[in-house]
């Protein structure tokens, strides 16, 4: 079966088309130019040929556990969840639109990173909110980057050749999040309500105490669409810096003298380095941590920085290995924590549920097909 996959990440569209499982074609483009047009759907449909399925990331699934054919009546409940995640799920819509009309004969599924984390212990998934504001359950934790971590999960476990590896993952991207797994179940996750919480990401703020949110818009100086607007486009990286919050910019920025840009790397290194250390807490033992996504797949020496302060966990790295590429192990030899760099597949992710949702659908119509025919 021939999946075209897209993945629209908040700095990145990747597509690749995956044929039984093997990738045969991958390209990225930037985030900003795939929105403005159907670009990225016109030339990978023109140059990869017609695919059996197309399976889209969406980052926002509510309290789906699996990935779901898309119509427009899904469409419109996935469109309702906009506003929790306002750098993905507007452009994941607006994708698998341009989809459907360019290829209305071929099945389109969506693919939601808050599927992984649908498990989540109850401690773990809820606020402390009045119970009020919580008996819908709605207004919860809901962990986003679900699909990475799921194949972090699945490669480390082979990795290690060991099916119930305690581990946490880290994706390190332009968004980023910290992820304590369980024999391939999420247990804790520093995202939540929306991909706003927890670490300090490119553009985003990460965690912020609410009173100090309250207290800004108490104000009146700023009103809930800047506010928005600020915490999602101009915090983080960028906005302590003032650059665009790629990593890449940050630190030749650092490496030129910029004291901002050095004090912006430890605010993120520092803020990292709490949420690994929260998301341990979740775990029994600690056999292994992932990092994966495009900063840590990319900057190996930030990943050293990083590790130099994961001593009380016994996370080390050993410099030597973190040159290199593909999967691998990078911390010393007989280090009580395997420490791996794997490289986020999404892609194969998508074309997994995908495939796996599209066969039992078929074998689904062949039952009632079947069922009729008695
Ligand atoms: N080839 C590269 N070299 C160095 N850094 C890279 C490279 N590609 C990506 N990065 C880093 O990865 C970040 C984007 O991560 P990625 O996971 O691809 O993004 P997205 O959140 O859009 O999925 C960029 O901010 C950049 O710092
Ligand atoms: C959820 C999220 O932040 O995704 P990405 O890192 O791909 O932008
Ligand atoms: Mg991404």
């Amino acid at each position: 079966m021939r999946i075209l996959t897209l993945n629209p990440g908040s700095s990145t569209m990747k597509a690749a088309l995956i044929d039984e499982g093997a990738p045969v074609h991958a390209e990225t483009w930037d985030a900003a130019d795939a929105v403005a047009d159907d670009t990225v759907v016109r030339q990978a449909i023109e140059r990869w040929g017609r695919p059996d399925g197309v399976a889209i990331r969406f980052v926002h699934g509510g309290s789906r556990g699996g990935p779901a054919l898309v119509d427009e009546e899904l469409l419109h409940q996935l469109d309702r969840l906009g506003s929790l995640a306002p750098l993905h799920q507007p452009l994941s819509a607006e994708v698998a639109r341009l989809v459907r009309a360019a290829l209305p004969d071929v099945p389109v599924i969506a693919c939601f990173d808050t599927s992984f984390h649908s498990g989540l212990p109850d401690a773990a998934a809820r606020y402390a909110l009045p119970k009020a504001w919580t008996a819908q359950n709605r207004l919860r934790r809901y962990g986003f980057h679900g699909l990475s971590c799921q194949y972090a999960a699945r490669r480390c476990a082979e990795l290690l050749a060991m099916p119930q590896v305690h581990m946490l993952c880290c994706h390190i991207g332009s968004g980023v999040s910290v992820t304590a797994i369980r024999g391939g179940a999420s247990v804790d996750t520093s995202m939540g309500f929306t991909p706003l919480e927890g670490a300090v990401m490119a553009t985003r703020s990460g965690s912020v105490d609410p009173g100090l949110l309250l207290y800004v818009l108490g104000t009146g100086e700023v009103d809930l669409e800047s506010l928005t607007d600020t915490l999602y486009h101009h915090a983080g990286l960028a906005g302590m810096t003032g650059t665009s919050g790629d990593l890449r910019e940050v630190l030749a920025a650092r490496a030129a003298g910029d004291a901002e840009a050095a004090a912006a790397v430890r605010v993120y290194l520092h803020r990292l380095r709490r949420e690994i250390g929260a998301a341990a807490m979740s775990l029994q033992r600690l056999d292994a941590v992932v990092f994966t996504g495009g900063v840590a797949e990319h900057q190996p020496e930030l990943l050293a920085e990083l590790a130099g302060g994961l001593s009380l966990l016994r996370v080390e790295i050993d410099a030597s290995r973190l040159a290199g590429e593909g999967d691998r192990l990078i911390s010393p030899p007989g280090a009580r924590v395997a420490v791996f760099t794997i490289t986020a597949r999404e892609d194969l992710e998508l074309a997994r549920e995908a495939t796996a949702l599209l066969a039992g659908e078929t074998a689904g119509q062949r039952g009632s097909h079947a069922r009729l025919r008695r």
